[in-house]
């Protein structure tokens, strides 16, 4: 296998077999706990214009997601994870329109199997995959996207996916709990006089909740959607 990690929202890749996004804070450690909480999918839109037309057409429909870090008006949720272990979302469809995670998704469509994952969910995510190159006949190409442009967040993560596709030791789970808390995107959380953002919020971002689901993205709709796949 070849398996690079890549940085950034908005690249543009070349055709790979798995593409792998990663958002730690917070977008994707969201998508996780909406899965525990029992949301039946996750739509990836772009805009908040198009959340708000979906949601004309679908009133059922709950957004979720943020611009600048910050609550939409309009929407149904933030971008909080706290918030969301907090609603009732039983075979609910969720819309997230987010800054770094949903936008770095929408530019990875480029692939044969697309999964997402925080920090939560990295290891049954990397597992997945180690497995499915185990079973591959052929030299598998395999790009780790850490979203965020410049947070080590997400780049500690994808570090951390690498290291057990590859079945290597060169970093540990504390170790890039340590630098999700260090990152200077978790600094605004500690900020007491900021109120947009929480600080329990990091709680659920740096840590491993094991559940034995991948959250992979169907690419085969008019709307790309994360769906719920057991392993
Ligand atoms: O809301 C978030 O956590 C971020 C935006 S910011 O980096 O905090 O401003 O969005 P996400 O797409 O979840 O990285
Ligand atoms: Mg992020």
């Amino acid at each position: 296998m070849t398996i690079a990690i890549h940085q950034g929202n908005n690249l543009e890749l070349e055709r790979s077999d798995i593409n792998i996004v990663i958002d730690v804070i917070r977008a994707f450690t969201v998508a996780h706990y909406a899965f525990l909480g029992g949301v039946r999918n996750i739509l990836l839109v772009k805009s908040t214009d198009e959340a708000i037309t979906l949601k004309k057409k679908h009133p059922h429909y709950l957004l979720a997601g943020e611009e600048h870090g910050i609550a939409i008006k309009g929407f149904d949720l933030s971008n909080s994870p706290k918030q969301i272990t907090q609603e009732r979302l039983t075979d609910k469809t969720l819309v997230q329109k987010t800054t770094n995670g949903v936008k770095a998704t929408l530019h990875s469509l480029n692939t044969k199997h697309l999964f997402v994952t925080g920090f939560s969910n990295a290891k049954c995510t990397a597992e997945y995959v180690r497995k499915l190159n185990s079973l591959a006949d052929k030299k598998l190409i395999i790009n780790i996207i850490a979203s965020h442009p410049t947070g080590d967040d997400d780049l500690a993560c994808a570090e951390y996916i690498k290291n057990v596709i590859l079945g290597s030791n060169t970093i540990t789970a504390a170790e890039v709990r340590t630098r999700i808390i260090h990152s200077h995107v978790t600094q605004k959380f500690f900020d007491e006089t900021n109120l947009d953002f929480d600080p329990e919020d990091i709680g659920f971002c740096s840590k491993e909740h094991n559940s034995h689901f991948i959250m992979e993205v169907n690419k085969n709709r008019k709307i790309p959607v994360i769906e719920r796949k057991n392993v």
